[in-house]
């Protein structure tokens, strides 16, 4: 498999997002795994408590994060962990036959591959026509923990959603642009925009200083200001020394008591709502709330929403992504249809994902 051709790539990890479960509209799709499960009831430990002292397995699972490509024992079992949605592309396609795909798609690692430096992480023109293409049958958006600028000067396609700073941030095309919304002629010139925590934006930009300030220090560290989280890169840093990264980023955020950690590729992230809370207002996740009508999600379900799509059930969403904070989307689309299947509210839900 070609790393970066199509949407395929032997480091992605891609979900599919499985129609409903038996009894509500759809049987379980694709078959849950083992690994899925427990990663599943893993789900409240994804993010990091900094007042906790530094875990050891920090390490392990920060090395975890940037599978290698070698055909060893090692990648084997993290694959088999991992699976490849690819693996049930027919039974994809049948799943979605007669309903509205919309697609999500991450952008480092999965439309660009992954290089040392941040600003450098450049998107071939065979991806560009790639999503190009797919834009043109489906309604797409990028999301990213970028922020929305950088990862649209990357992307350049004006057709699609921008999900920045992993959904805090996010724009659409101007409706008249967008062939998938049906709007009426006042609202053509709309532009579909969304913002949220923009009181936290100071606090981030102190904290950009103060983090910047300290990897002075560590050779290779670099912190990436993404305007609604920051991440501290350390893919340069010597092995040795990612334990004091990390000890440096949880001293500053001991400060700020309100920010949270979560750990990405070889990189740690700083924002003031878990990724996964994100990804809930995103409204990728409140799709289940959405199509079994279980709790009201209290996410805004933006996109959706704004394409004309919260609510139904004959819409197919796919995400692919390859990060962990990908994962993070994906074990809580598990967790939503655990949630769904036993018939409790969004309440119950958003007090375990906070
Ligand atoms: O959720 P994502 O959109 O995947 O954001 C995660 C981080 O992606 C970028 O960093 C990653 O790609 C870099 C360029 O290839 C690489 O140098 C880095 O090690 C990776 O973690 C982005 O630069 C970060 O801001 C995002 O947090």
């Amino acid at each position: 498999m070609t790393k970066h051709a199509g949407f395929s790539s032997d480091e992605a990890v891609a979900a599919v997002v499985a129609p409903p479960p038996t009894g509500l509209h759809f049987s379980p799709f694709p078959p849950p795994t083992k690994a899925a499960a427990r990663d599943c009831k893993k789900l409240a430990a994804v993010h990091v408590d900094i007042t906790a002292p530094m875990a050891g397995s920090w390490f392990e699972s920060m090395k975890d994060s940037s599978p290698r490509r070698a055909a060893d024992a090692e990648h084997g079992d993290w694959m088999e962990k991992h699976p490849s949605a690819l693996k049930w592309f027919e039974a994809a396609l049948g799943a979605a036959k007669g309903k509205q795909i919309v697609m999500f798609l991450d952008y480092d690692g999965t439309l660009s591959p992954i290089v040392e430096d941040p600003d450098r992480a450049v998107m071939s023109e065979e991806m560009r026509d790639a999503v190009r293409r797919l834009a043109e049958h489906f309604p797409t958006a990028i999301v990213s923990g970028r922020c929305r600028d950088k990862v649209f000067n990357f992307v350049k396609l004006t057709e699609l959603y921008y999900a920045g700073s992993h959904g805090m941030d996010i724009e659409g095309p101007a409706k008249q642009q967008s062939k998938h919304i049906k709007a009426s002629a006042e609202e053509e010139e709309a532009v579909v925009q969304y913002q949220a925590g923009s009181e936290f934006l100071p606090i981030i930009e102190e904290v950009y200083h103060t983090l910047t300030a300290k990897m002075e220090s560590i050779p290779g560290a670099m912190v990436e200001n993404n305007k609604y989280c920051l991440s501290v890169h350390f893919r340069c840093v010597q092995e040795e020394e990612w334990n004091a990264v990390e000890e440096e980023v949880r001293s500053v955020l001991k400060e700020y008591p309100g920010l949270k950690l979560t750990h990405g590729r070889k990189v740690s992230i700083v924002s003031y709502r878990s990724i996964i809370r994100f990804y809930m207002d995103l409204g990728i996740l409140s799709w289940r709330f959405a199509l079994h009508q279980v709790g009201q999600g209290q996410g805004p379900r933006f996109l959706l929403k704004s394409l004309g799509y919260a609510g139904r059930s004959d819409v197919f969403p796919i995400y692919i992504g390859d990060d962990r904070t990908d994962e993070d989307a994906f074990k809580v689309k598990e967790f939503l249809c655990k949630m769904a299947k036993a018939n409790q509210g969004d309440g119950a839900a958003e007090k375990m994902l906070t």
